[in-house]
């Protein structure tokens, strides 16, 4: 599977229509991978709280226009990272804003959203502004060479709760697709943790991470890929930079079986 991860840098001073005519310029130049995936909230900015109501808008609105477009001309899976969505409340205290995954395909459909189950913020931020996601998804990921790779989606804090991504793996997971804004104080935590899903879940893990500094927070970028034996095949420095790489995702299957760990998960 040829994947390609854009490790987008921004600040404060980019416009949102300015910035996804950016962003929809550097998906069209990743045509001939199979999948590329963005950061998390790109368009509304990871940190920047106070604007979110304004940019929230329907998974169907125009930053998802331009992406859905952008997916259809480069011709690839687009895990489009996320956007502040902008829907019908569930129930009586909820706000009807979700941090929401946009995934497309290479004709340019939703196939695919997620919402992100664990809000960071720990009162404030996400949880004091967006409704928390309920639902695990996992998409079939078309490939060139033939068949589909089961893509499990989880979105940048959820990375810290490891039961998710065993629910993403009894789901049929062999990828995990994690987009993020992820601060540059606590980037360690951020590779060790990929790495560790990595290795317990036996899963090739894509990390998607924000580079630059917006809302006075700086990112952490370092993006990687790592393979289902916990080997890193591609990392990030802290710039805007794009990761490409063929990753063997039959590799995941015939390490399973040279080292079959799951099998032995006692749950009593
Ligand atoms: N946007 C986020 O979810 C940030 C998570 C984070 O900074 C952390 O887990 O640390």
């Amino acid at each position: 599977m040829k994947v390609a991860l854009i490790q987008l840098a921004y600040g404060d001073d980019e416009s949102v229509a300015d910035r996804t005519a950016r962003v929809a310029d550097l998906v069209r130049a990743q045509a001939g991978h199979d999948l590329v995936v963005l950061p998390e909230l790109w368009s509304a900015g990871g940190f920047d709280y106070t604007a979110w109501a304004e940019r929230a808008e329907p998974a169907d609105g125009p930053v998802a226009e331009a992406l859905a477009a952008a997916a259809r001309d480069a011709g690839v899976t687009l895990h489009a990272g996320s956007i502040v969505e902008r829907g019908e409340p569930a129930g009586g205290d909820d706000r009807g804003l979700w941090n929401t995954s946009l995934v497309f395909s290479p004709e340019g459909d939703l196939v695919a959203t997620y919402r992100k189950i664990h809000r960071f913020g720990f009162g404030e931020g996400e949880p004091g502004l967006l409704d928390a996601g309920e639902a695990l998804v996992v998409v079939g990921v078309p490939v060139a060479d033939g068949g589909t790779v089961p893509v499990g989606l989880s979105t940048c804090y959820d990375l810290r709760f490891p039961e998710l991504y065993r629910r993403l793996l009894d789901r049929g997971a062999e990828v995990f697709a994690i987009p993020a804004a992820w601060p540059r104080k606590r980037v360690a935590h951020w590779t060790l943790l990929g790495q560790a899903r990595a290795v317990e879940d036996q899963c090739v893990v894509l990390q998607c991470n924000t580079a630059g500094t917006h809302a006075g927070h700086e990112m952490g970028g370092h993006s990687q890929v790592v393979d289902a034996t916990g080997k890193v095949l591609a990392a990030a420095g802290l710039e805007e930079e794009v990761l490409s790489i063929d990753v063997d995702t039959a590799a995941t299957q015939q390490w399973r079986r040279a080292f079959p760990v799951l099998p032995d998960r006692r749950l009593a």
